[in-house]
């Protein structure tokens, strides 16, 4: 926090619009309007809440791994976006935010490669499964259990969006075809477009992995299990059980698939067989942003001379809630790059 630009003293309100209301868009646009208070942040997305990627994900915080980003800046992403969590999990704003802790067990039909993931010592109370614990999944030979934190998605998104209105910050309903649209009306621009980049930007990089779930109500379940090769999970909820799922890679179709709705419940019900009991189940699906690396990059758009900043932070594929508060900062510091840019270019045209 307290990204203040140097020149802020002088400067007019800088004017930053951010491309995307899924999480990252939100927690990109909050983050800004937290940490750089001389400017404005407009939100502009064809979709918002509940009608997003971000809305279908279970939000647990369970990393996934990014081949093509460094362990650490993983790491480090991670437990910004834990503590955050707990933070606010602790404090009165937990249930608006729909937050809260949830213990578990991760399961394994066979000993993985790493026993002791890079995330072990973040989340809470990690350690190996007990044999007599085990007994539970005759078909695992290893298991992880600890506690860690979910969000309820849509009443995540809805209370970011809410403190950014409350910040002052404005939000539009509009797509975006090219983002060279909003030259002149904003100073710099911020990408969070998530799979909406590849149309957008032409990214070929970035490609759906797509993802249905089952939402069931079975308040009686209150302990995760999330299979090891993450193709199965249980992830109980303030409102339901998140039931999954599918990992579909370059499959763009919103359409539930029935048999894919059976083959989860009944992988789901082999782990947990008091899940037959289950009732209202709803079938849910989202194109995950799947990228080797999430992008978080500054571009210079440039045309006939004139120049257009932006901040890419897109890409985050199977975890985005695992990690986007720390992904939002390192964006809310490129932003600071830009702005300290534009000042100082401003500043040069005076002389
Ligand atoms: C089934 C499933 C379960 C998941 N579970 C978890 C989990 O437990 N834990 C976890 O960490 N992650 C999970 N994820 C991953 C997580 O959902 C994503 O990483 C995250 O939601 C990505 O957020 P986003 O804001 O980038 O994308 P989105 O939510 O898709 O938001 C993109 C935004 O950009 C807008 N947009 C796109 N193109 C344009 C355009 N041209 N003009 C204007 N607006 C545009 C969209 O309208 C939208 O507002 C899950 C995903 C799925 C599908
Ligand atoms: O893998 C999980 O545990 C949940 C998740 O992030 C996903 O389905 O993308």
């Amino acid at each position: 926090m307290g990204i203040v630009n140097k020149c802020s003293k002088q400067m007019a309100k800088r004017r930053i619009a951010v491309v995307g209301a899924g999480l990252i868009g939100l927690s990109t646009a909050a983050y800004i309007s937290e940490s750089i208070p001389k400017c404005s942040v407009t939100v502009i997305a064809e979709k918002f809440t509940p009608n997003t990627t971000s809305d279908v994900a279970a939000g647990m915080l369970i990393p996934h791994t990014y081949q093509g980003t460094p362990i650490y800046q993983q790491k480090q992403w991670f437990r910004e976006t834990f503590d955050y969590l707990f933070a606010i999990n602790n404090s009165s704003e937990a249930s608006d935010a729909g937050i809260h802790l949830v213990s578990g067990w991760q399961i394994f039909k066979t000993i993985p490669d790493e026993v002791l993931p890079f995330w072990s010592d973040v989340v809470l109370g990690f350690r190996s499964m007990t044999e007599e614990e085990l007994k539970k999944f005759p078909q695992h030979k290893f298991g992880q259990a600890f506690t860690t934190l979910k969000c309820d998605c849509p009443s995540y998104l809805l209370w970011l969006e809410k403190r950014l209105k409350g910040n002052g910050s404005q939000v539009y309903i509009r797509r975006i075809e090219d983002l060279w649209e909003l030259h002149g009306k904003y100073d710099i621009v911020v990408n969070c477009s998530g799979i909406g980049s590849r149309e957008l930007l032409g990214d070929l990089e970035i490609y759906p992995v797509r993802g249905q779930v089952l939402k069931v109500h079975a308040p009686w379940v209150n302990h995760f299990i999330r299979d090891g090769d993450g193709l199965t999970y249980i992830y109980p909820g303030i409102h339901n059980v998140t039931l999954g799922g599918t990992r579909q890679k370059d499959n763009w179709s919103f359409s539930p698939d029935p048999n894919s709705s059976k083959d989860i419940f009944d992988r789901c019900c082999a782990l947990e067989p008091s899940l037959q009991r289950a009732q209202d189940i709803k079938v849910r699906v989202g194109l995950r942003p799947a990228r080797l690396a999430v992008r978080l990059q500054k571009e210079i758009l440039v045309r006939d001379g004139k120049q257009l900043p932006v901040v890419h932070n897109y890409g985050h594929g199977s975890g985005g809630f695992s990690v986007h508060r720390g992904t939002a900062k390192e964006a809310a510091r490129l932003v600071g790059e830009c702005l300290a840019a534009l000042e100082g270019s401003s500043s040069k045209a005076k002389l």
